[in-house]
């Protein structure tokens, strides 16, 4: 990766200060509120470049709340965030940002090649996207029904798509969720793939194995708020959550 691609040359929240250059996330006292419910609540964390940073919790703990405002997808109530040295909210930081789509949101009928020519297209195609299916081997599929690929190929389509504006940072949501084990550990091999070419990751997920294997630091969301942070090996990830989160 070159450094900086694409940075913004008018960046409204202004340029990296120093060490920050390294920084690709950086939140403090985030809070976002749903009428009286605080789903988020003071949450602050920094994720460095190169990272695959694990954000973990039960339902409703405040995951995807925290993602939507990482990307400039809801504005938060409180607190301070930059991404990519500026406001997510902003097209110019918007646009290095790749972010997985759920299971459903594709038709079943639509073409893989179509896929991901809808998605450079909305994007400005800063990349072939040929190049991207032979890297994700799916090179052959591009004329296949997206309801004719196996769960793992639909992952690494969904992966691909997520990576169509050569993104800086990548938002990856309960990727390995309703796959089979082969399918999981493929998805797995991806990741670390991702990671290899520099990339950063972010990565949604309540399955604390795949969390360990995968993540360098993990975030523990409770109620909306951090409640521990660290390397999975330091948090003893799978003792402590139950006694970090409750069990359901
Ligand atoms: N649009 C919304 N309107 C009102 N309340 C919401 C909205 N979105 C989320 N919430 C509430 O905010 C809290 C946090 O939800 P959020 O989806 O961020 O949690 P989560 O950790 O991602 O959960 P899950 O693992 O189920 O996706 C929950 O109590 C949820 O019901």
């Amino acid at each position: 990766m070159d450094d900086e691609p694409g940075h913004p040359p008018h960046d409204p929240a202004g340029p990296f200060r120093g060490d920050d250059r390294r920084m690709v996330i950086e939140i403090s006292g985030l809070t976002k509120r749903y009428g009286g419910l605080s789903a988020v609540d003071g949450v602050s964390f920094a994720v460095d470049r190169g990272e695959v940073f694990g954000i973990v919790g039960r339902n409703g703990a405040g995951k995807t709340t925290t993602v939507e405002c990482l990307t400039g997808l809801r504005a938060p109530d409180a607190g301070r965030i930059r991404v990519l040295g500026g406001d997510p909210a902003t097209p110019a930081v918007r646009a290095r940002i790749g972010v997985q789509l759920q299971q459903a949101a594709l038709p079943d009928r639509m073409r893989v090649g179509e896929a991901m020519t809808l998605f450079a297209t909305a994007y400005g195609r800063r990349r072939p996207w040929q190049g991207l299916l032979d890297e994700w081997g799916l090179a052959d599929r591009a004329r296949a029904a997206f309801g004719s690929l196996s769960g793992g190929q639909r992952q690494r389509l969904f992966i691909a798509l997520a990576l169509v504006n050569d993104p800086d940072l990548v938002f990856l949501d309960e990727i390995t969720a309703g796959l089979d084990p082969e399918a999981r550990q493929e998805t797995w091999a991806l990741v670390r793939r991702l990671r290899a070419r520099g990339g950063t990751v972010v990565l949604v997920s309540h399955d604390l194995a795949e969390v360990a294997a995968l993540c360098d630091r993990v975030a523990v969301l409770a109620g909306g708020r951090l409640v521990a942070l660290d390397t999975p090996a330091a948090l003893d990830l799978e003792s402590a959550y139950f006694t970090l989160v409750g069990r359901e």
